[in-house]
């Protein structure tokens, strides 16, 4: 990893064996530091039977020199340890518990090195045994770190929260709260994760705001996948990947992504449903991509008092889940798994590098690589710029992950060192308003001297020459103008939110015309004769039904060339999937496959192009699910769409958008349980 060598200084000494786990008084405090000189000699002096090697892994942290006026806070990391799981326990012998907790520092134990290694950070927090007195819960977890965020928001400071750990070293559990494909209940008391109730408690705080504050609130949701940029909230019609660019003066952004205005903690936790549910979905398409992309959910704030809005300032929170950061070596079996592998290496190691750049003391001009991954230049704000930023590296305790929870915690050392020099964010109107009533006040006062002096002296004439009072018109009626412009953002933003709500409604008439067509496939599935082999992977398994159903299933029926090519397979034991434009023959005896492009098929080559196939390595296991699971699984989706109600007159639009959601949420669930009771399989197909 990027980190291990010499950003982190380690001292070396040793702790008696004997006294064991409890790291007791021989143990020094972590504030030690041996003389550079000595350090060599720590490790290879002699050390007695009884007594094991300690690391002290934590660098000096930069210190901000108050002197030199330099106003900027370091970045706050803290640690948290996951339970054991039901998989640690499964490897051979089982795997143990490496890790200690004393109260701000983390050891951790290497049985085969017969090493302590010692770590400090901002918070650690133990969770992994709740009868333990300080077992760190959800709550917990966020009340220390997520609840900050929310403050300096409504400060307007910008702030960044990122989740770095190892892939199942729990940040989707503290972010979200849950499995990404568990994504009806994001609300529970116990699991709900930092981003629920950081939303949560920002409602609850504007509730409480004096009358005349006005606060507006937005939301944006996207993934970063193979180095682009995937928008969660986007309708069906605009899925095509983002571009990022950098504003001279509000940095990098990302162009086009929907932003979605919100007034209620209900309509904030439906988009973040369907931001999970779009993850979801695309995860079990790219085979377990959620721990493969970074995702960013951002809130941005805009605050006012008072009906002059003069006091407006503008925030903006980025909570972000990292890909898991085990190494390439590690975990890449396919060429697909190697690029993928080799992207989020690219990102997490620009990371690494950017928080080596600015870790290292920062002599001016010093060159940081943000450019050089999405990922980067988008957090380049919450990383050294204007943003109050927090890590939370998450680790598993299992002796088994011992190298990758070494290096989580290194990297988590390095970015303490971080100095962000965050300011609050004026609103433009505002500055200029504020920079206009100053200049009022300046003229006023200029005015009123000249007053008293001409009051004062002997002559009758009043010095206020028609310039200045120009001027001062000028500066009157450009406040106004200002102050009207203000008037009309915020206009815009409501309308916005009108604008939201008309495309909720088409959505919701689409769910309806959706229900209407799920009732008819549901029909033609079970009256279907004949064999109809549909991969839920290739994009939205809804659509791909709708594609079957008509195009390709019109297709088998009338195209006797398609009806040879199929029984042609089945002769020989293959099985052919149809697509619009191909068909796709796989022999899973010899994991192998081939594509028939159908332009180029016609009867009199078909023998040629049947017997000259190209054939190539099938990269997925397939699994076959019987026609039984997946009707009952179109029946539960047919059940959550029927039991949609048109609203009454009680019922509010949003209200009823969140009920079509939850709807939608249920199905997704539903054909995602079916696909997880496949557990083991990269993919399965629905053979009916
Ligand atoms: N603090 C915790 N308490 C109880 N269970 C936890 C905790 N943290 C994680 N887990 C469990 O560990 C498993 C892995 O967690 P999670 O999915 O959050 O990992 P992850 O780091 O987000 O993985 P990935 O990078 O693959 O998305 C889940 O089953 C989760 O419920």
């Amino acid at each position: 990893m990027a980190f291990s060598g010499s950003g982190t200084p380690k001292s070396n000494f040793t702790t008696p064996k004997r006294l064991g786990t409890a790291f007791n008084s021989c143990t020094p405090k972590s504030n030690y530091t041996t003389p550079k000189s000595k350090r060599q000699d720590a490790t290879t002096a002699y050390t007695p039977e009884c007594f094991s090697n300690v690391i002290l892994e934590t660098p000096l942290r930069r210190r901000i020199s108050k002197e030199k006026n330099e106003d900027g806070s370091n970045l706050t990391v803290a640690v948290r340890i996951r339970p054991l799981t039901e998989k640690d326990q499964a490897v051979i012998g089982g795997a143990s518990n490496i890790i200690k907790v004393r109260d701000k520092e983390l050891i951790i134990h290497s049985n085969s090195l017969g090493t302590d290694h010692i770590f400090q950070y901002d918070h650690i927090f133990w969770s992994c045994d709740n009868s333990s007195p300080i077992y760190a819960s959800q709550e917990d977890v966020f009340t220390t770190i997520g609840k900050p965020l929310l403050n300096s928001a409504f400060q307007g400071y910008n702030a960044c929260l990122f989740a770095y750990g190892q892939t199942g070293s729990g940040k989707s559990f503290s972010m979200m709260g849950q499995h990404l494909a568990d994504c009806v209940d994001i609300d529970s008391d116990n699991y709900s994760g930092i981003i629920p109730r950081f939303c949560k408690d920002l409602f609850d705080r504007i509730a409480k705001l004096k009358r005349d504050s006005h606060v507006t609130v937005e939301v944006s949701y996207f993934e970063i996948y193979n180095e682009k940029i995937h928008d969660l909230l986007a309708s069906s019609a605009n899925k095509l990947p983002l571009k990022v660019r950098e504003h001279p003066m509000w940095g990098p952004y990302v162009v086009d992504l929907t932003v979605k205005p919100v007034q209620t903690y209900s309509q904030l936790r439906d988009y973040l449903l369907i931001g999970n549910k779009n993850r979801a979905i695309a995860a079990t398409t790219m085979n377990e991509k959620s721990s493969r992309s970074h995702s960013i959910f951002s809130v941005e704030l805009c605050m006012s008092e008072g009906l002059r809005k003069e006091d407006n300032r503008r925030s903006k929170v980025s909570l972000v889940d990292l890909a898991g950061s085990e190494r390439l070596g590690n975990s890449y079996s396919t060429d697909e798994k190697m690029r993928e592998g080799v992207f989020i290496n690219k990102a997490l190691l620009t990371l690494g590098k950017v928080i080596s750049a600015l870790a290292a003391d920062q002599k001016r001009n010093q060159f940081v690589p943000y450019r050089e991954s999405v990922l980067t230049w988008l957090l380049k704000e919450s990383l050294g710029g204007n943003s109050l930023t927090s890590m939370l590296a998450t680790i598993s305790p299992a002796s088994t992950h011992l190298e990758e929870t070494l290096s989580t915690l290194r990297y988590a050392c390095q970015a303490r060192c971080i100095v962000n020099k965050a300011v609050v964010n004026e609103s433009p109107h505002d500055k200029l308003v504020q920079e206009l009533k100053l200049e009022i006040e300046r003229l006023r006062s200029i005015r009123d001297d000249m007053e008293r002096t001409s009051l004062s002296s002997t002559s009758s004439v009043v010095v206020i020459n028609d310039s200045q009072n120009e001027e001062l018109e000028d500066l009157r009626s450009k406040l106004i103008e200002t102050e009207a412009k203000l008037y009309l953002a915020q206009k815009s933003w409501e309308e916005r939110f009108l604008e939201t709500k008309k495309t909720q409604m088409k959505e919701l008439a689409e769910v309806e015309r959706y229900k209407d067509e799920l009732e008819s496939k549901l029909r033609i599935l079970k009256t279907a004769e004949h064999d109809v082999t549909l991969s839920p992977y290739r994009s939205n398994f809804l659509e791909e039904l709708e594609g079957v159903l008509t195009d390709d299933q019109k297709s088998l029926c009338d195209d006797d060339i398609l009806e040879d090519i199929k029984g042609w397979c089945y002769n020989n034991g293959l099985i052919c999937t149809f697509n619009t434009d191909s068909v796709i023959i796989q022999d899973l005896t010899n994991r192998k496959q081939a594509c028939v492009q159908l332009g180029l098929v016609k009867y009199n080559n078909l023998s040629d192009i049947i017997h000259g196939l190209t054939w190539s390595e099938i990269r997925q296991d397939h699994k076959k699910l019987s026609k039984v699971e997946v009707l009952s699984s179109m029946n539960q989706i047919y059940q959550a769409l029927a039991m949609l109600q048109p609203a009454d007159s009680e019922n509010t639009l949003s209200l009823l958008f969140a009920k079509v959601n939850k709807s939608l949420q249920g199905f997704e669930t539903a054909l995602l349980n079916s696909i997880k009771k496949n557990a083991g399989q990269k993919s399965v197909t629905f053979n009916v």
